[in-house]
């Protein structure tokens, strides 16, 4: 198997202005320019930038969602032609159906597949015990706290065993004790399949604690990585705990040294997008 599940290779994305679509590709607005980032099969790698800098862009490229304007993505060594199939894609909002039960849910795309229901609803079952919602699946979305939906759409992507996980800020709604009971709960299910995970976050202490590494981009426009970090804290990790920890602290400061500018300059780019 190659040692990288996906890699993004000079990758450029350019978008039209909204507010002159006639204008030609070239001369919108760039929001990631010349990025190249590997992630290896089975690591946990973690993207953080200023607010608006392009992270979200730059996953819709490894999911196949969005093409490039310039370079190319490798999945497994093989060059992406559309929808990333080796991919799970868990995203920063609701993405359960209201209409289908928790099981439905989680069933769905198995069913896709071609499973057959009773099988696909025998898997969609096990999975939800095992994040913790075996006794859940009958509910529907809106009968679910939001930590419960989370881990109904956890489910969702686990059941289909991707080789990559595709993280879109995927807790930023929950409070901090439902957070950190769901991040150690990733972490488990993690160390147990170890799935290529490229997981994006504003919240720079949530990166160190999940990651091998975690990944600084630029503030916009052309964002692009501006830092590379090994997280070398001891695993299995608790969340909680980890951050009491001298080299979490420690790379939390030399993380945060480079973070900070980007972060002050997008704050600064918003005010004048505002103004
Ligand atoms: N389809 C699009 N057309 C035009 N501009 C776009 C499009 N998608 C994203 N952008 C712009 O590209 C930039 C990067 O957006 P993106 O959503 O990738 O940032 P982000 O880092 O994920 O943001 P956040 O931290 O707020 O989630 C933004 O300025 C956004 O307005």
């Amino acid at each position: 198997m190659p040692d990288f599940a996906l890699e993004f290779l000079d990758i450029t994305c350019t978008f039209k202005s909204p507010q002159d679509p006639k204008q030609p590709q070239e001369h919108g607005y760039t929001a990631v320019a010349n990025t190249t980032l590997r992630i290896r099969a089975g690591e946990f790698v973690s993207v953080v930038g200023p607010t608006g800098c392009g992270k979200s862009t730059l996953l819709n490229v490894g999911a196949g969602l969005l093409a490039p304007s310039s370079g190319t993505v490798q999945v497994f060594g093989e060059p992406l032609p559309g929808i990333n199939i080796r991919a799970g894609y868990m995203f920063q909002s609701e993405a359960l159906m209201p209409w289908r039960s928790a099981i439905d849910n989680v069933m769905v795309g198995l069913q896709y597949r071609g499973v057959p229901d009773a099988e696909a609803r025998r898997q969609a079952q096990a999975w939800l015990q095992r994040v913790g919602l075996g006794e859940f699946g009958e509910r529907y979305p809106h009968q679910l706290s939001g930590g419960m939906r989370k881990r109904t759409a956890l489910a969702q992507v686990l059941a289909l065993d991707p080789d990559i996980i595709l993280m879109d800020e995927p807790f930023s709604a929950l409070d901090i004790q439902t957070r950190q009971l769901m991040e150690n709960e990733v972490l488990e299910l993690w160390a147990a399949k170890k799935k290529a995970v490229l997981f994006i976050t504003h919240d720079l202490d949530e990166a160190i604690a999940m990651s091998d590494r975690v990944v600084v981009l630029s503030a916009g426009p052309a964002t692009h990585p501006m830092g590379e970090f090994e997280i070398d804290l001891p695993r299995p990790r608790d969340v909680a705990e980890v951050r009491t920890q001298p080299r979490f602290i420690e790379l939390h400061s030399q993380i945060w040294s480079v973070l900070r500018d980007e972060v002050l300059k997008g704050y600064a780019q918003q005010l004048k997008k505002a103004a």
